[in-house]
């Protein structure tokens, strides 16, 4: 991975003999981290001695026959014995001084160390894609000196430069521009930097053009000759503030462009070209003001806000009590005092209406939002308005974590039980959680953790840290907390204006098969779902998987459809009655027309199982066809903005039921739903992993928080075949406590997180055989160290994917004292050919 190697490039050896006579520093040479198509890593280069380097600082070494961007990574006093010093190059200039602050430097060093990963992929992680690459130095005037020409005593060539800069408005000019029409453009701009007459800085390569998009604007609402379509359009338009993107009015209204087209030739509106600003903006939003806090919220504001320098407080609090508003009034004052804020949410699009709360209290311009599914242009545009400093809040998923926001006062994380924090691949395999709290106690600002059902990590060190005050968790008369403590608990045990949480009812899917009832809506349900229709109430229909059902398999002779690249079965997708019948494989994508008859006996009972989205959409149109309903799920939601658009849609009262998966079970908060039906519960509880029941546990307990919100009452409905399951009985009564004491119990038992630490090293190949070699003699070699236990070699749970066969070792390990862990590096060196090792630290997906 480092390659230290630079004999194979053609170099020119550039060396000053004079420079060397001062001796006082010793490190003379530095590692750099360059980032150049194809050709990143490490590399050593000649430190002259008139420049001062600290790691991190950017600078600008030659580089084959090109001047490029480099970071200082580490200071060396001698180059490393394989490289020949007179093929060592010399540093060219500081760039930038102590371009990363030195406690975000620290950070960085941080995560590589505790996930075993090179620096440079922790680095790219938090730096925006091709940064150093395509950037270009730039040497400008310091805006004070603008005016004034104090030149006599410089050297002809600062002198030049000088005057070139002065020439020109900006006073601006790229270093290659310089070296074109100065000679000894080093030497002069140097001078020129030691007196402070000019800065050099680094631009971030420019996006070649400005992102151009169609956008609808109002013109005139008097009605001339409206069609009604067209009048709805203009009011969904003129709702909105007078102005559209093209595509979301087309998603909106479900309209055509020809609609559209119409109605711009009747004078009525106008489509024009607009350049996006690529920082991602939401539409303009009521300004809204912050509500008066209720006793708890007060307690837990007043908590955070005592808080000197790093702390973490747990806010607990149960689903709609409220922990956005505390969220954004600790922010409130913050940026006041010109420090900013970050907020990590696990999964952004599907919380749209967090970033909107944000928007509405604090306006769009305080507000960033940043994730990696932003494009290139847009990741660098918001990556850099975060380095000016302004105060300003970053809404973002984990890579967020990494935001470059000077001035840090405070660090939220809303769900932090969420598992999306996690990444599993590719390296680091870090949690953002974890660094989260390494950042807030660099940058010495305290850490909120907020969630109805806090990780039993979070959990854990709560009752560490505040000896025992966390036993009456959900209880109250907690308020007194001990300030010297660095971790506080939170509690918010009750919804927003003591709103009851909804009753949840249990349905045993047994006896309904018993009692004759072969539908997938129990008698309950399909009551709760009629009087939905009488009222005109909303709710939600939760199902656990996509697509329209898990597998489907020959009732003659038992054959699973199986995707020919991965071992799982392929799932049935239909999209609506009469549309082609496919599978498809969740692991890899791969599709296939669904075949009439059994490819193994011929039969023609080839049926489907289960029931995902699709089939409990079809069965709905079929029972109920007067109910409305949208379907969220990954399928329904591929195009950018399609949450946002259904959610609307949802939100403004046009259809019933919302139907889906996961994905809305996560911050949600519509005060009109009423309803929440668990489909099946089954499939979230019988998952082979050790974290299975607590996943279950917060995803039906996120679940059921979204009923009853308003002030109607809401009501749950949980259908389930084992419904005497201890989540099931948790779920039921709101009992995070005893769930959580209980789960804990077996976790102590088993040495599993949050008492024991693991590892778990994935490896995998094309070749079955070279994989499961590779894997045993790993193995084996650690099972010589007795620091920790060693689960496997054992194939992954689903063992191919994409034709790669995958096979796993898990390390297991008191949490209090590290064991003497092997050297990593000799166990890539038993890797075979072709067998790809991955360690991932604190793994939260196991199967
Ligand atoms: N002090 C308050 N007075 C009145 N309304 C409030 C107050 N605090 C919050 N609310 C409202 O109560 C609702 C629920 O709050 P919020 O969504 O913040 O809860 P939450 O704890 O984040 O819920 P969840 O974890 O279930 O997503 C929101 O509509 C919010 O505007
Ligand atoms: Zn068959
Ligand atoms: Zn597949």
């Amino acid at each position: 991975m480092y390659i230290n190697d630079i004999n194979s490039l053609d170099l020119v050896v550039n060396e000053n003999k004079e420079l060397y006579r001062t001796t006082t520093n010793v490190n003379h040479y530095v590692e750099v981290l360059v980032d150049f198509p194809g050709n990143s890593g490490l590399f050593t280069y000649r430190v002259p001695s008139q420049l001062e380097i600290k790691p991190g600082d950017v600078l600008s070494v030659p580089f084959g026959s090109q001047m490029l961007g480099a970071i200082a990574i580490r200071l060396l006093a001698e180059p490393n014995i394989d490289l020949a010093p007179e093929k060592i190059r010399e540093v060219e200039d500081v760039v930038t001084s102590g371009f990363f602050a030195s406690a975000y430097w620290e950070l960085l060093n941080r995560v590589a160390a505790y996930y075993y990963t090179p620096l440079i992929q922790v680095i790219r992680v938090a730096l925006p894609p091709g940064l150093l690459g395509r950037s270009q130095r730039r040497v400008r005037l310091v805006k004070k000196q603008k005016d004034q020409l104090p030149i006599t005593f410089l050297s002809p060539s600062a002198q030049q430069i000088l005057q070139l800069l002065q020439s020109q408005p900006s006073g601006d000019y790229s270093f290659a521009y310089l070296q074109q029409k100065v000679k000894a453009t080093y030497r002069g701009v140097r001078e020129l930097l030691r007196i402070g007459l000019v800065e050099s800085y680094l631009e971030p390569p420019r996006t070649t053009r400005p992102k151009l998009q169609k956008a609808v604007i109002l013109i005139d609402t008097i009605d001339r000759d409206l069609t009604n379509r067209q009048r709805e359009i203009l009011e969904v338009l003129r709702r909105r503030g007078g102005e559209l993107w093209h595509s979301e009015l087309l998603q909106i209204c479900s309209t055509s462009s020809s609609t559209l087209k119409t109605m711009e030739q009747k004078g009525y509106i106008a489509i024009e070209e607009r350049e996006v600003l690529r920082t991602e903006q939401g539409q303009v939003l009521d300004l809204d003001t912050p509500k008066s806090l209720n006793i708890a919220q007060g307690n837990a504001l007043a908590t955070i806000q005592q808080l000197d320098g790093f702390a973490q407080v747990l806010l607990h609090g149960v689903t709609g009590s409220g922990k956005t508003e505390v969220y954004l009034q600790a922010i409130a004052p913050l940026l006041a005092q010109g420090k900013s804020a970050l907020v990590l949410v696990p999964e952004i699009g599907l919380t749209p209406q967090l970033t909107d709360r944000f928007r509405a209290r604090f306006g769009n311009n305080k507000i960033s939002v940043y994730h990696s599914a932003l494009s290139d242009g847009e990741r660098y545009d918001t990556w850099r308005q975060m380095l000016t400093g302004t105060p300003q809040i970053v809404i973002g998923t984990r890579s967020a974590v990494f935001a470059p926001l000077p001035n840090l006062g405070l660090i939220i994380l809303d769900e932090e039980h969420d598992s999306s924090f996690k990444q599993d691949s590719p390296i680091p395999t870090y949690n953002a959680r974890t660094v989260a709290q390494w950042r807030a106690e660099l940058e010495h600002c305290p850490l909120v953790l907020g969630s109805a059902t806090p990780s039993l990590e979070s959990w854990v060190s709560v009752r560490r840290e505040a000896g025992g005050r966390g036993q009456e968790a959900g209880g109250r008369g907690q308020e007194e907390h001990q300030n010297f403590s660095a971790t506080h608990y939170s509690p918010l045990p009750e919804r927003i204006n003591s709103r009851p949480l909804p009753p949840v009812e249990i349905v045993d899917m047994r006896q309904e098969l018993q009692q004759g009832n072969r539908s997938i809506f129990s008698r309950s349900l399909q009551e709760a779902l009629q009087h939905l229709q009488q009222t005109g109430q909303q709710g939600i229909l939760f199902i656990h998987r996509r697509g329209h059902s898990t597998f489907v398999s020959c009732r003659s002779c038992g054959y699973v459809v199986e995707c020919p690249h991965c071992d799982v079965s392929l799932a049935y997708h239909q999209t609506e009655a009469g549309a082609p019948q496919l599978l498809r494989c969740h692991y890899c994508n791969y599709v296939s027309v669904h075949p009439k008859n059994c490819p193994e006996c011929a039969s023609p009972y080839l049926k489907f199982f289960g029931s995902g989205t699709q089939r409990v959409a079809q069965e709905l149109s079929r029972q109920f066809p007067d109910l409305t309903y949208i379907r969220f799920d990954s399928d329904t939601t591929r195009n950018k903005g399609a949450h946002r658009t259904l959610l609307t849609r949802f939100a403004n009262g046009e259809a019933n039921l919302l139907v889906g998966t996961q994905m809305l079970t996560k911050g949600l908060d519509l005060p009109q739903v009423t309803l929440v039906g668990v489909v099946a519960a089954d499939g979230l509880l019988n998952l082979s992993d050790y974290r299975a029941s607590e996943r279950a546990f917060q995803t039906l307990t996120q679940v059921a928080g979204r009923a009853g919100r308003g002030d109607d009452p809401g009501r749950v409905i949980m259908q389930t075949y084992t419904p005497e399951h201890p989540v099931i009985e948790a779920v039921r009564f709101h009992d995070y406590q005893s769930f959580v004491e209980a789960e804990l119990e077996q976790r102590q038992v088993l040495n599993y997180p949050p008492y024991g630490r693991l590892i778990l090293l994935r490896l995998s190949s094309f070749d079955p055989i070279q994989v499961q070699n590779t894997a045993q003699a790993i193995a084996t070699v650690l099972s010589a160290n007795p620091g920790f236990e060693l689960l496997g070699p054992a194939p992954a749970s689903v063992m191919r994917v994409a034709n790669r066969y995958r096979w796993q070792i898990l390390l297991k390990f008191a949490p209090e004292a590290l064991p003497q862990l092997p050297d990593w590096d000799e166990v890539r060196l038993l890797c075979a050919d072709g067998v790809n090792l991955t360690i991932d630290v604190d793994p939260l997906n196991i199967m």
